[in-house]
């Protein structure tokens, strides 16, 4: 062991000591400080004098009542404190810190040496810091700077100073194992060291070696929109996990974890990604997935198609006879023209068109849909299209009152207060005796039956009330319906020309509203327009937004997360070479998006370096896509992909069984057989079910699932295997331009192994690519 090693590893000897001391006096305090709140809430109601006889007595209870609630929620603080603290100090005792850096800042002669861990660590007299949290203003020094002059942002302004040495240190147990002079060596070993190993279960942090253009990512907080570019495993989903424990770290006193939401792509990547932020002591933000947003707001009326359920039809229904109508229609449908389309839709109604319907009571109807409409646009149009609408609810509340008291005069009331309840006999009893109080005198006879005839006239006119306080008089399925129910009209409202295929995108789009469904690419717009005509719904308590796999996303989506999010500043990453969807072509880069916040509110930063991969992986990838030469791998030895092609089926299941056999055999954690779409995969499942531990994994698959998956590549997304085999890489099934990108996001998911096979002539995409990057098995012809 040579001297400096020696010596740091006494200091890592010392922190450790005080780690353990500070945990034993912790856990008694945690201990404590639980008992504690327990004995609050056991003891309660004893503490609570429960008395309500008086006004004076009912504010007494009130009070104490008060008292005791906050005890407990004083008790529960600290404890939550002090157990959070508890764990962050385990977590050090495995590895109390990774980085240094030796700073001199200006106009100070000393060098000061500062370690970085994943938490703050003080000494026992509290004064001094003996680890910085890896989010503290200084740390960014040892992630954005070589050494040499460099400055860290600080709440009070910047500081200026030089970086003398870099250090980085893998501690295990308490030991250092290794640590690097990184200003001095070539390449960086801790990467080296994290990427070489297996996948795991889950996500794993990568706070100890985020790279500089990462660390932008993390700590930008200017402007409304950040928005990220990165190739495949250039750790885009990464950097915003750690952005989210560093925002939750720098706003600390503000913001908790459920004001920030990730939209991820589905459930299994929810569980993937689920242990990056409490691995970083912090608690998990708020995951959804667009889908179970729409089927939230949406369910009630229709039967919602599953985003996924779109895109198999795209990648298997190609003999379907409105195969070309309806992919005509989600593009047209995603794109920006219809947005501006939809809105100029909802400014004609101003002025005519809204559909409405009427309403009955007791089979007669109170108010007509005409009636309505005729109401409606004779309100001054010069007030706001929300004010008008306000205005003819109130009509219709005038409309229900004048039917409510012709109504007490009719004999199906009698007849119902027969029917009352012992319960509604008090109540009006009880309302009679306050009401009597008041007035000297009434007839006791007359005026129960008045009380309570009124309440059997109001409980049946309940629903109906409630029905046009939440608007339903307006038919927003006829107001969708109407734009198209004649394909001519669109003209007045479209910019440009009438959508291929309009007529027939139409009729599918009314087939399809009949039966009570709602394909996915008209669910935003339909919710859109609804909340165009209706009124926005928004969500001010959410202060991050972040949007992973984004080039999935249609213009129109991101439009509706501002407006739903109003208070929010939003992240979005992605890449459009794994861009998949039909719709993908309306947005071919996120410069759309520089309109919705304006391009002073907006920032974006490109990732070209690709993590995930060994070099001679990316090598091959970079090459399936257009511009893949700015992507950078990063050096890390590995196989070269092996293409092998066969003949016929069971040739082909026999060698990818005997494939993953070997694969196992390397001990690898997980193996992928990644198809094209859930129908292939079943094929596939079918063929390979023998193989031992094998499992399918499907639309609503919760759990990243070790071991061997057939997964299709849409369900890939996002995640990453240590071994790859593409099923089946022929130009049967990859035979058009537009599987490119899918084929792409395929093969980029393995880190260390890639194997394609091909039943019998294989796809063009692999056609101009060298033997240097990909190595052949069998014999393969060559257009
Ligand atoms: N700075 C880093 N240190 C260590 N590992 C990293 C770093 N950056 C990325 N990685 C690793 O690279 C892999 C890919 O990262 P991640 O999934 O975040 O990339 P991505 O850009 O979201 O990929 P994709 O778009 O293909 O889904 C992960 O295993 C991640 O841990």
């Amino acid at each position: 062991m040579n001297n400096e090693l020696q010596k740091e590893q006494v200091r890592v000897n010392t922190v450790l000591d005080l780690i353990t001391d500070k945990i034993s006096k912790l856990t008694d305090e945690t201990a404590q400080r639980r008992n504690e709140v327990i004995n609050v809430r056991k003891n309660f109601w004893d503490e609570v004098k429960v008395n309500t006889d008086s006004f004076d007595d009912y504010l007494e209870t009130v009070i104490s009542l008060r008292q005791q609630s906050q005890l407990l929620a004083i008790g529960q603080i600290n404890h939550k404190q002090s157990s959070n603290r508890l764990s962050a100090l385990r977590r050090m005792k495995e590895v109390p810190y990774f980085g240094r850096i030796n700073f001199t800042e200006e106009g100070l002669s000393e060098t000061e040496r500062i370690y970085i861990g994943v938490s703050t660590l003080m000494d026992e007299t509290g004064e001094n810091i003996l680890v910085y949290d890896w989010r503290a203003p200084v740390s960014s020094v040892y992630y954005d700077y070589p050494p040499g002059p460099a400055e860290y942002d600080t709440p009070g302004g910047k500081v200026n100073g030089v970086l003398d040495q870099k250090w980085q240190y893998i501690i295990r147990n308490g030991v250092i194992e290794s640590m690097f002079d990184t200003s001095l060596t070539i390449g960086d070993e801790i990467l080296q060291h994290v990427l070489g190993k297996g996948t795991n279960k889950h996500m794993r942090s990568i706070v100890a070696s985020i790279q500089k253009e990462q660390n932008q990512i993390i700590r930008y907080d200017k402007g409304r929109l950040l928005i990220v570019q990165g190739a495949a495993g250039s750790g885009k989903t990464s950097a915003a996990l750690q952005r989210i424990a560093y925002l939750l770290y720098k706003y600390r006193n503000w913001i908790k974890a459920d004001q920030i939401i990730l939209f991820s792509p589905n459930a299994m990547f929810n569980n993937y990604v689920s242990r990056v932020l409490p691995e970083l002591g912090e608690e998990n933000m708020q995951q959804v997935t667009f889908q179970e947003y729409l089927v939230h707001r949406l369910s009630d009326a229709f039967q919602v198609e599953d985003n996924y359920e779109q895109l198999e039809y795209v990648l298997t229904a190609i003999d379907d006879p409105t195969y070309k109508t309806r992919t005509s229609s989600i593009r047209f449908k995603a794109s920006t023209r219809f947005f501006e389309t939809i809105k100029a839709y909802r400014q004609s109604l101003e002025l005519s068109g809204m559909v409405f319907r009427g309403f009955k009571f007791r089979g007669k109807p109170v108010v007509t849909a005409k009636q309505i409409y005729e109401r409606f646009y004779s309100t001054d149009t010069s007030l706001k299209f929300n004010n008008r609408l306000e205005k003819l609810t109130e009509w219709l509340n005038k409309q229900i009152n004048e039917m409510e008291k012709q109504e007490l005069k009719k004999t199906w009331v009698q007849d119902e207060i027969e029917l009352l309840s012992k319960d509604d006999y008090q109540k009006a009893y009880k309302y009679l005796q306050k009401k009597q109080a008041k007035e000297d005198s009434f007839d006791d006879y007359e005026q129960e039956t008045k009380v309570l005839g009124r309440m059997v006239v109001r409980k049946k006119l309940k629903p109906l009330r409630e029905w046009v306080r939440g608007l339903r008089f307006i038919d927003i399925k006829g107001v969708y319906k109407q734009l198209f129910s004649n394909p001519t009209q669109i003209e007045q409202w479209i910019e440009g020309d009438t959508p291929e295929n309009w007529e027939d995108i139409c009729q599918l789009t009314l087939n399809m509203l009949d039966e009570g469904k709602l394909f996915y690419e008209d669910a935003t717009p339909y919710l859109l327009l609804k909340e165009l005509v209706q009124g926005f719904q928004s969500n001010v308590t959410i202060k991050f937004v972040l949007v992973d796999e984004a080039q999935d996303y249609s213009p129109f989506q991101f439009e509706f997360l501002k407006r739903l999010f109003p208070s929010a500043k939003m992240t979005v990453l992605g890449d459009f070479n794994q861009a998949i969807f039909a719709h993908a072509s309306e947005m071919g880069d996120f410069n759309v998006l520089k309109g919705l916040y304006g391009p002073n509110e907006t920032k974006v930063i490109n990732l070209t370096r690709s993590y995930r991969s060994t070099k001679p992986i990316v090598e091959f990838t970079r090459r399936l896509i257009p511009g893949g030469n700015l992507i950078t791998p990063f050096e890390r030895v590995g196989d070269k992909p092996v293409l092998t092609q066969l003949s016929n089926r069971e040739d082909l299941h026999s060698h990818i069984a005997s494939k993953i056999e070997d694969l196992k055999k390397s001990e690898f954690n997980t193996i992928a057989v990644i198809c094209k779409s859930a129908e292939e995969s079943s094929e596939a499942y079918e063929a390979l079910k023998d193989v031992e531990g094998i499992k399918h994994v499907k639309r609503n698959s919760v759990e990243y699932e070790q071991g061997v998956v057939i997964i299709p590549a849409y369900l890939a997304k996002g995640i990453e295997f240590d071994a790859v085999i593409i099923y089946d890489a022929s130009a049967q099934v990859y035979g058009d331009e537009h599987l490119r990108r899918l084929f792409y996001t395929a093969c980029t998911r393995a880190m260390h192994q890639l194997h394609l096979y091909s039943l019998g002539e294989v796809t063009p995409f692999l056609h101009d690519i060298d033997s240097e990057f990909l190595l052949l098995n069998q014999t393969i012809v060559h257009d």
